[in-house]
């Protein structure tokens, strides 16, 4: 997790742990992560290791994550700053739970939905000062491509249901892949992804959802491999200095227009251990490691 104010740089790293589920109790697994009671670190064997903080399993309780880690990102969005949350870990340990990357409606909701809730919070009261404007982009990197999540075109082709008994979406083809480029004030940009205007919370969830069944469908065809997603959220506000008015009622100062844009990217990484697998398979290594490369503009940008 980043967040820059002024000179200030810092990255935070916490960690959820999850409790064991339901295979992993009937295979009779016991929890080889142990949480150090009263500090943010965690134990393997003999070994420690020590983080920011630590949730989950006895540790702070996890519902304290957003409010600890994320919360002050997206009021650092409201003074103009960038931000990224990265989730990182072994397939199935718990990624894409904790982001809410695929969140639904009624189930536990992870990360991105409490930033959407928050932010729309503090929009509504700064709504009389400040005009916002509210975009979301979603994508996915596997390998070289990067696959735009929320297409219209995939969008709106309708719904098919796949030989796993997967519901998906239909692709529409044609469509060029978006390209990651990098302009002459060395801004990286997506050419070709759609960005979605929202104005309210269901409609930004909406696009989560429908960008999160475009992703289950695309692993699903390309045999389950594991891939980057990443939601960005680009904040724009037009704030309005109060005129000061002389007896007449007439303003004697012109409004100053204050102007802000800032983006969070909210990213669900593939699994870690795809890249120490690939250490004994040189053309995989090469291909995780050239979606990192395509990844670390986006999260630093
Ligand atoms: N904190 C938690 N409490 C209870 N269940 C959890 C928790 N975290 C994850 N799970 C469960 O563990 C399983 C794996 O989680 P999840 O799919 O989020 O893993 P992942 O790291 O995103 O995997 P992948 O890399 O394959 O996408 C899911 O069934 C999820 O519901």
């Amino acid at each position: 997790m980043t967040m820059e104010h002024g000179e200030d740089c810092c990255v935070k790293v916490a960690v959820h742990a999850r409790p064991l589920i339901g295979d992993e109790k009937l295979q009779g697994c016991k929890d080889c992560v142990t949480v150090v009671p009263g500090k943010p670190q965690v134990q393997i064997g003999t070994h420690s290791f020590t983080f920011d903080h630590v949730y989950g399993s006895s540790g702070t309780p996890s519902t304290a994550m957003f409010d600890e880690c994320v919360a002050p990102l997206v009021e650092g969005l409201f003074q103009g700053y960038n931000a990224t949350v990265l989730a990182y870990g072994q397939t199935g340990s718990g990624k894409t739970y904790t982001m809410g990357t695929a969140c639904k409606e009624g189930t536990h909701v992870g990360i991105i939905p409490r930033a959407m809730a928050a932010l729309f919070d503090k929009i509504e009261k700064l709504k009389n000062q400040v005009d916002f404007q509210l975009r979301v982009s979603f994508i996915e990197i596997l390998k070289e491509e990067v696959r735009d999540l929320l297409d219209p075109a995939t969008v709106t082709a309708g719904k098919v249901e796949n030989g796993n008994g997967h519901t998906g979406k239909l692709s529409v083809p044609g469509k060029p892949p978006v390209q990651i480029r990098e302009g002459s004030n060395g801004v990286i940009t997506l050419s070709g992804s759609t960005e979605v205007h929202v104005t309210t919370q269901k409609e930004m969830t909406t696009c989560l959802e429908q960008g999160s069944l475009s992703r289950a469908t695309g692993s699903t065809n390309m045999n389950n491999q594991s891939s980057h997603a990443i939601f960005t959220i680009t904040l724009e506000q037009m704030r309005k200095a109060d005129p000061i008015m002389a007896s007449d009622g007439m303003p004697i100062e012109e409004m100053n227009d204050d102007y802000l844009c800032a983006k969070l990217h909210l990213v669900d990484l593939a699994g870690s251990e795809r890249a120490k697998r690939t250490g004994s398979d040189g053309l995989r290594f090469k291909e995780v490691f050239t979606s990192t490369e395509d990844f670390w503009p986006l999260a630093t940008s």
